[in-house]
């Protein structure tokens, strides 16, 4: 196979999957995005994290929420879990890496806070660790996931909302994650600055 049809396949399978999943996934992103405006007109906060790629997904979605997505508006409370190599680098060596999230969270989360979790296998221990954590705190959560949900999928509270992107590649999962992420920071805006009910 040439290079330019190596790449005509990712566009051709990412826009496929994209147009597959939205009927399956605008109903429940609808959801993350109500949940999270009440959490953050209660005045609480989104944690967010996730590993590799979704570390960075989780380091975007922050950015957008401290800074601006596409409109003005005052700075909303979102914080990556992913950032601090002090704190990342001595909870694992101290204690281990599946508790890098979660110790942040129980640090850091209160009561009606909320927990973006990024994992598109739905199994890395440290989300998995993170999601309990949060439960602890009473904290709501967001799941973004692929393959099926894995081990978060049984995890998740009544109250949680699960965005489950349906495909098993997770370079496919994570481009529809980074697509999910945008529709919550406009949902978001567009609901504070009053254009959406
Ligand atoms: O970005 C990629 C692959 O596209 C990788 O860095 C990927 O994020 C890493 O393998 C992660 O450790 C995968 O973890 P998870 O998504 O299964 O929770
Ligand atoms: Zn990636």
């Amino acid at each position: 196979m040439s290079l330019i049809a190596r790449i005509t396949r990712h566009f051709e399978e990412s826009a496929q999957l994209k147009l597959a999943a939205v009927e399956g996934l605008a109903g429940p992103v609808s959801d993350a995005i109500d949940l999270l405006v009440s959490v953050l007109a209660s005045d609480r906060k989104i944690l967010a994290c996730g590993n590799g790629g979704s570390a960075g997904d989780a380091q975007h979605f922050a950015a957008e929420l401290i800074g601006r997505f596409e409109r003005e508006r005052p700075e909303l409370a979102a914080l990556a879990l992913t950032t601090d190599s002090s704190i990342l680098t001595a909870v694992a060596n101290d204690y281990s890496f599946e508790e890098v999230f979660a110790r942040q969270v129980r640090g850091l989360g209160q009561t009606g806070d909320a927990l973006l979790a990024i994992s598109t296998s739905g199994n890395s221990p440290n989300v998995i660790a993170a999601i309990q954590a949060a439960h602890e705190r009473q904290m709501h959560v967001v799941a973004l996931t692929g393959k099926g949900g894995g081990r978060i999928a049984s995890l998740l509270a009544e109250d949680d909302v699960h965005l489950c992107v349906p495909h098993d590649r997770t370079a496919r999962i994570q481009e529809v994650h980074l697509l999910i992420i945008h529709c919550l920071c406009d949902g978001i805006d567009a609901i504070l600055l009053g254009e959406q009910e």
